[in-house]
């Protein structure tokens, strides 16, 4: 099964290579634009940059890739819900049909929160924090503040296992 990932970074290349590790799968990275804002702020903007991203991966890859996916990561404001939350969807497409996954959704410290209220991307923002290098390729916000429960290639995974599982059970025909 060959699967083509909107994406450079290798921890989404690793979140694909684990959670559909089963099908022993080849799996391509393909850069590609977002086509939503390198922060996206709602999970509208983050679901879409999922779904572009999977289109032209599958899309810019060869004929033979069955699956494109795409995986983002957002922020947004819950109504009723204080700070700002961290949300990650995946999308998949097969070229016809596209399903969508959600992943874990975590606050954001509020300290970091008011650095993305004033325009600033997570990832750069949670390394000057912490003084670490390329957090997001490694354990991600979500694992520096989970305390290490979990992380981020577990946390795409859970969201690609979401919107992967309607193309392989029958429960949808
Ligand atoms: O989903 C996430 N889970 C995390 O635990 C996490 N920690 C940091 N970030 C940041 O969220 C922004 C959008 O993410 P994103 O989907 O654009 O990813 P990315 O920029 O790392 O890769 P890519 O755009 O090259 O594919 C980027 O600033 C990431 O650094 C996370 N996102
Ligand atoms: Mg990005």
């Amino acid at each position: 099964m060959d699967v083509a990932v909107g994406s450079t970074n290798p921890v989404k290349i690793d979140a694909v290579e684990r959670t559909l590790e089963r099908f022993e799968p080849t799996v391509t990275a393909v850069d590609v634009e977002s086509g939503v804002p390198e922060q996206p702020w709602s999970v509208e903007e983050t679901v879409a940059g999922a779904e572009n991203r999977a289109r032209r991966a599958l899309a810019e890859a060869s004929a033979d890739y069955e699956f494109g996916v795409g995986l983002e990561g957002g922020v947004t404001r819950f109504d009723g819900a204080p700070g700002v939350t961290l949300i990650m969807w995946a999308a998949v497409t097969d070229g016809e049909r596209v399903e969508r996954g959600g992943g874990p959704s975590l606050r954001l410290p509020d300290r970091v929160a008011e650095r993305l209220e004033a325009g600033e991307e997570l990832g750069p923002v949670m390394d000057d924090e912490l003084d670490t290098t390329g957090i997001a390729e490694s354990d991600g916000a979500i694992g520096v503040c989970t305390d290490g429960l979990t992380d981020r290639t577990t946390a795409l995974g859970q969201a690609l296992a979401c919107a992967f599982g309607p193309f392989r059970t029958t429960q949808y025909e």
